[in-house]
């Protein structure tokens, strides 16, 4: 059986391993120099292991978003892909040509023009002059930077540099592009064309590696996601179960959870419970509703203990987990108390002002003030709703309230224009 050139990975790694030496000695640093890595045989006593049997594929097309808490090793890995690190153990099957956006502003010179490092970078990157012929007006006028291209990097802010950095990169032919988190410095009108160009490399078969914290960022770009926890794979699946499982490990302090579909992540303090909770008078998981009918949710809530100051949150998700709507009783002055052994029914309403299609709930009762402090229950995605909506005004997820007016404001006979109310 032959293999289709399409189902090859452009990238493959296979139990990749990285240590830092914390207290480098000078016989582990002419080791190091010299290429012999002091991880070949095991860590050295004192040695970091930052990435620990991490393996992973990504196919051509495919955009793979890494996700995971500060110093979980997202960094090492796209730097051991890009060839910039190599690993002590395992493999790395990267495409010779990558382009990657490590750092801000990393490879250029910060004397040159934003113009030489132009020609710098794409040189670096692996342009031919020809092709940076054809591209080179495509990527000035992508970085819109005016005269600033003209002056050094080094009077640049991280959102120009991010532009300059994008623009050539997004031009630059390289069947794996690699994104660490630059794009959260650019403004939202430069992040919405970035995502615009990086869906059009990703429809031309380039592949994509995407670390962000902004998981709707991840959810919305990528097809899969994978989570790194202290150097290893948490999970590596689609982006809204990645998602969920990241969240779930932060409220754990960082312990392994995965949760399925409507499954109640094990939370800080099992002192609150939820007893009932009811959809529109039903004690019910699923409903189907016309667009913008009002969803009336009951949830009983019981303490063991007197516990104050907590708050019950509600998230509705997109079908592909993306956040669309979030509110939380303290949010809306209602924080809850609890004296020991009390039931208290919460009531939400809220008007559905949605495309039709699937979407979930997911009900929290944490702290009022941080979510990520006394989680007492986390059900994600534990309602589902189907809306369906007979005559469609509009297309989208959501129905924003909108008026429209038609008038004629000049006829050409006549000799008065309206103006502008
Ligand atoms: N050159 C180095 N020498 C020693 N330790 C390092 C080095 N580079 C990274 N580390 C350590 O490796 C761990 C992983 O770092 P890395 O930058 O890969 O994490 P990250 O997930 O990208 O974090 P962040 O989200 O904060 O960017 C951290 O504890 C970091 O301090």
């Amino acid at each position: 059986m032959t293999t289709q050139p399409h189902k090859q990975p452009v990238l493959a790694l296979h139990g990749v391993r990285k240590t830092f030496a914390t207290q480098p000695s000078v016989r582990g640093q002419l080791a190091r120099l010299l290429g012999f890595s002091a991880g070949r045989g095991g860590p050295a006593a004192g040695d970091k292991v930052v990435l620990d049997g991490v393996s992973l594929q990504v196919h051509p097309g495919e955009a793979v978003g890494i996700i995971g808490r500060n110093g979980s090793g997202k960094s090492t890995l796209l730097k051991l892909i890009a060839g910039v690190l190599v690993p002590d153990a395992g493999v790395v099957h990267a495409p010779e040509r990558v382009c990657a956006i490590l750092e801000l502003g990393a490879g250029f010179d910060p004397h040159a023009t934003g113009r030489e490092n132009l020609r710098m970078q794409a040189a670096l990157w692996g342009m031919d002059e020809q092709t940076l012929r054809v591209n080179w007006q495509r990527i000035v006028d992508f970085a819109e930077l005016g005269p600033a291209i003209d002056e050094p990097v080094r009077a640049y802010s991280s959102g120009m540099l991010l532009r300059l950095a994008f623009a050539i990169a997004i031009h630059t032919p390289a069947p794996l592009l690699i994104i660490d988190e630059a794009l959260a410095v650019g403004d939202l009108a430069f992040q919405a064309k970035c995502l615009a160009a990086l869906r059009e490399r990703l429809s031309q078969g380039d592949a994509l590696l995407f670390v962000s914290h902004d998981l709707n960022s991840v959810k919305s770009l990528c097809q899969r996601a994978i989570v790194l926890q202290r150097g290893r794979v948490l999970i590596d699946a689609d982006p809204k179960t990645a998602a969920d499982a990241y969240v779930a490990s932060l409220l754990q302090g960082g312990g392994a959870v995965a949760p399925g579909d409507g499954g109640v992540s094990p939370a800080h303090s099992a002192a609150v419970q939820m007893k009932q909770l009811c959809l529109n008078g039903q004690p019910v998981r699923e409903c189907v509703l016309v667009s913008g009918q009002t969803l009336r949710l009951d949830v009983d809530l019981q303490s063991q203990q007197a516990v104050h100051g907590l708050t019950l949150g509600l998230m509705v998700h997109t079908a592909m987990g993306l956040d669309l709507f979030g509110t939380h009783t303290a949010m809306r002055g209602q924080p809850l108390n609890f004296q020991p052994g009390q039931t208290l029914r919460v009531s939400m309403e809220v008007d559905l002002l949605l495309g039709a299609g699937e979407y979930t709930l997911t009900l929290a009762v944490h702290d009022a003030h941080d979510f990520t402090q006394r989680v007492f229950l986390w059900a994600f995605h534990c309602v589902r709703i189907t809306v369906v909506e007979p005559a469609a005004s509009a297309v989208g997820a959501v129905r924003l309230p909108c008026r429209v007016h038609v008038r004629a404001i000049h006829t050409p006979n006549s000799e008065s224009t309206l103006p502008c109310p």
